[in-house]
């Protein structure tokens, strides 16, 4: 099938190189010639593990394509995704501006049938909004009676997992009331769902709403535990063992139980806000996701707590090693990171940060430009040079079995802060290291 992408960030490259892979004709269209420009010179302008295996393969095959051209990219796919940001706005409700822009481009060009499929997550009611921009360029063009079908296809990848998850999701959620429309789509994630169980065809607002439930019920599995990881703390319990002995009922399960440093990410902090504001303007404030939201703001200063409780307010002079920046391992990105409110904190409190993250350094380095006092480190090992203590803030496989002498020979203090709770307490302690973690003691 021939298939436009509109948007190549994290989820509107790996739809279109994974659609590509099936076979299918892909056109990805970005505003940002950079990015374009990085694809077609053979590279992908995000870290996602294996992506650019499949990205060069379908190139390659001449399946994927890339490019800046709008009039191009809507004349090519009978079906267009797009796959455009959706920041929050002031209040925290979704910013549609660049969804509302595809969707206009989409109408000022097409000549034939399409089929727009909202794959960026948006507030209930935005497929009407979709179709209302689209009917309005038609209209504009004294084109009324050209038909297209607006549905609804929100993405669940997880960044770092990114192309298993969508090559094989748990499910796929298409809303859709046009009957053309949804027969395309059956046939487009045939191949990926393989046991039709997986595929859920519903109308366009349930779709919306689904994963906004889905992000904000993840969201609040994480507060919750983090919550009870204060009170396990206080109370002399070990929130490892609690998350084990809970998480083998099978109606709880096992999955999203960790405590640690907050959540993070480009999705669950605006996603449960952009809902909240749902629920708000509707005339039901939801108690629940603002108490999610603020466990996890707190949540953020756990690491910083420790660090005050053991240092003072006043840290100059201290230094601080970091490993992990990223808001999670395999990924570069640092939206809503964690590492980027606690490092904000130490140096405020006069601390210096010496950071170091497999991949996402340039992206920090972008991100928190002209803060004085970070500096980033080229491995684990220069980032302790001269430090005080660590505070470990990213789970990277790396990290897992470090060489805990050369920390403890390294560090002043010889204090490991760790939001994670990548190291059992017994055996680090072993090596001489004082170490504090999220619900042990
Ligand atoms: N990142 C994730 O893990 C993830 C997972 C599921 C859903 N989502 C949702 O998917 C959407 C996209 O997220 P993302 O992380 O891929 O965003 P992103 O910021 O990485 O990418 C968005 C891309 O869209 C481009 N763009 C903006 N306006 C455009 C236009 N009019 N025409 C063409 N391109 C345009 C931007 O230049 C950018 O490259 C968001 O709604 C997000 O909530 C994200
Ligand atoms: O038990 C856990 C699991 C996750 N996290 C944190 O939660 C955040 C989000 O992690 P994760 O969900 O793995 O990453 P995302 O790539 O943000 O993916 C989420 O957001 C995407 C965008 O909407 C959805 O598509 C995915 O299904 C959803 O998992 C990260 O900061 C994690 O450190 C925890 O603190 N404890």
């Amino acid at each position: 099938m021939k298939v436009t992408v509109i948007g190549t960030g994290y989820v509107g490259l790996v739809t279109g190189a994974c659609l590509s892979e099936m076979g299918n004709h892909v056109v990805c269209l970005d505003v940002d010639p950079a990015k374009i420009k990085i694809l077609n010179d053979g590279g992908i302008p995000i870290h996602e593990p294996g992506l650019l295996e499949v990205v060069r393969r379908n190139v390659a095959a001449g399946r994927l394509e890339f490019t800046t051209d709008i009039e191009r990219s809507v004349a090519h796919g009978t079906i267009q995704f797009i796959a455009v940001g959706t920041p929050p706005d002031e209040d925290g409700s979704a910013d549609l501006q660049y969804v509302t822009a595809a969707a206009r481009n989409i109408g000022r060009s097409m000549t034939d049938f399409k089929v727009i499929v909202d794959k960026s997550t948006v507030p209930v009611g935005t497929g009407d909004k979709v179709h209302a921009a689209v009917a309005d360029e038609l209209a504009k063009r004294g084109l009324p009676e050209m038909e297209f079908a607006v549905c609804s296809n929100p993405e669940f990848l997880k960044e770092g997992a990114a192309v298993a998850d969508f090559m094989r999701p748990d499910r796929v959620v298409v809303g859709a009331e046009d009957e053309r429309a949804i027969l395309l789509m059956r046939a487009l994630y045939q191949p990926f769902v393989r046991n039709r169980d997986r595929l859920f065809i519903m109308d366009v607002k349930s779709a919306e709403f689904t994963k906004y439930a889905a992000n904000a019920m993840l969201a609040t599995r994480i507060s919750f535990m983090n919550e009870l990881s204060r009170l396990a703390e206080k109370v002399g319990a070990d929130i490892e063992l609690v998350r084990v002995g809970i998480g083998s009922d099978p109606r709880i399960g096992t999955h999203f139980l960790y405590a640690g440093a907050g959540y993070g990410g480009s999705c669950f902090p605006k996603d449960v806000k952009a809902l909240a504001m749902t629920s708000a303007e509707m005339g039901i404030p939801s108690k629940m996701l603002k108490a999610v939201e603020e466990v996890n703001e707190e949540q953020k200063m756990v690491l910083v707590d420790k660090v005050v409780a053991r240092y003072g307010e006043d840290l100059s002079g201290k230094t601080f090693a970091m490993w992990g920046l990223a808001f999670k391992p395999n990924t570069d990105d640092m939206r809503e990171a964690p590492s980027r409110v606690i490092i904000g904190e130490l140096l405020k409190r006069g601390a210096k940060v010496q950071a170091y993250d497999p991949v996402s350094a340039a992206e920090a380095q972008r991100v928190m430009t002209g803060w004085d006092g970070l500096s980033y480190a080229d491995g684990q090992k220069q980032a302790l040079e001269g430090a005080d203590a660590l505070l470990i803030v990213t789970e990277w496989k790396e990290f897992r079995t470090p060489d805990f002498e050369a920390i403890r020979d390294s560090l002043q203090d010889k204090i490991v802060f760790d939001g994670r709770n990548l190291y059992e307490p017994e055996l680090i302690r072993s090596f001489g290291l004082t170490y504090l973690s999220i619900g042990r003691n």
